[in-house]
């Protein structure tokens, strides 16, 4: 029916190219029939390597050259991590369509350890998530942590390179990577509450672009859409930079969501959280109000006083 040819943006790690090939598939079983080509771009967060991300501060480092090329029409597609992906969509693109998510957990990698729990005292624990330093360092308050970059692949090799004595990646990212086999233990949403969007993917557009938002239809899935709307609502309303540590997770039962949200300061020393549950309908709404309460107990400095 259709002789367009339809390019997918992504990133060149692994991973990124997974979910872009993995969204050219679903396209295909969804009944497109044309042509599908992956074009793969470096995007600025890909091109620092040496020093923490969030000294460059910008939102979306990862996401703005396969914005513009959606912008300009290089490309009809760019499929996102949902996590990495800022509140804020540039104008003129749309999320399209969510596909049903992955796991939400994050793993718990270790050749020293068996748990968190069981890691020897003062060990050091390499992440490049704030989220996740945090959350170590308030589980284990003994624990050194310090910043892990590069793709999962990388990771996992400074790991065997004795460079650390554990690290925490997504479990959704190692099953897409056929890598489960490293996860040490998978760490429950209760002990470890996962990034918003955790384990989901975006698909951006052209808003204007009825023929591909058509095409994408049979990829959405409604109740990831339901629980990331909620999840990003929070996140939104906390207008967090990449320096907050915050989490949070929603979780869809029928017509019911649950949500819990957190904030910490990065140390672990302090942290809020809060729970909601109600009708799928509010779900922007609960994660919003979880937000704000957050916000009105942790006071005005919390969040600024992080820089
Ligand atoms: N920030 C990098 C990133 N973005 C998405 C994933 C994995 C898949 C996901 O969490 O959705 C990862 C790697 C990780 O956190 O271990």
């Amino acid at each position: 029916m259709t002789h367009r040819t339809l390019h997918i943006g992504t990133r060149g790690s692994p991973l990124a190219l997974w979910q872009a090939e993995h969204v050219r598939d679903l396209l295909k079983s969804g009944g497109f029939s044309g042509d599908i080509d992956v074009d793969v771009f470096s995007t600025a967060g890909d091109r620092i390597k040496d020093k923490p991300l969030r000294e460059f501060g910008g939102k979306g480092l990862f996401t703005k050259e396969i914005d513009d090329a959606l912008l300009t029409g290089a490309i009809d597609l760019a499929v996102h991590s949902m996590k990495d992906l800022p509140t804020e969509l540039p104008a003129g693109t749309i999320i399209a369509a969510i596909p049903e998510r992955g796991d939400v957990r994050d793993a718990f990698i270790s050749h020293k350890a068996r748990t968190l729990q069981d890691l020897p005292e003062g060990a050091l624990v390499g992440t490049a998530s704030l989220r996740r330093q945090a959350q170590v360092k308030r589980i284990r308050p003994d624990l050194r942590v310090e910043t892990f970059r590069g793709n999962v692949q990388t990771r996992l090799r400074k790991l065997e390179e004795e460079k650390a004595d554990a690290t925490l990646l997504a479990y959704a990212g190692l099953t897409r990577l056929e890598l489960t086999r490293h996860a040490t233990a998978v760490i429950e949403p209760e002990e470890m509450l996962p990034a918003v969007g955790q384990g989901a993917l975006g698909v951006a557009c052209r808003s204007e672009d009825q023929e591909v938002i058509d095409w994408l239809k049979p990829l959405h899935h409604r109740p990831t859409e339901i629980a990331i709307s909620c999840e990003r609502a929070f996140l939104a309303r906390l207008d967090g930079s990449c320096r907050t540590p915050i989490a949070g997770l929603a979780e869809l039962d029928g017509d019911r969501i649950t949500f819990r949200g957190m904030i910490l300061k990065p140390d672990g020393s302090e942290w809020f959280e809060t729970s909601r549950e109600g009708e799928h309908i509010h779900a922007a709404a609960l994660g919003t109000d979880a937000a704000a309460e957050l916000l009105e107990r942790a006071g005005p400095d919390f969040l600024v006083d992080l820089d």
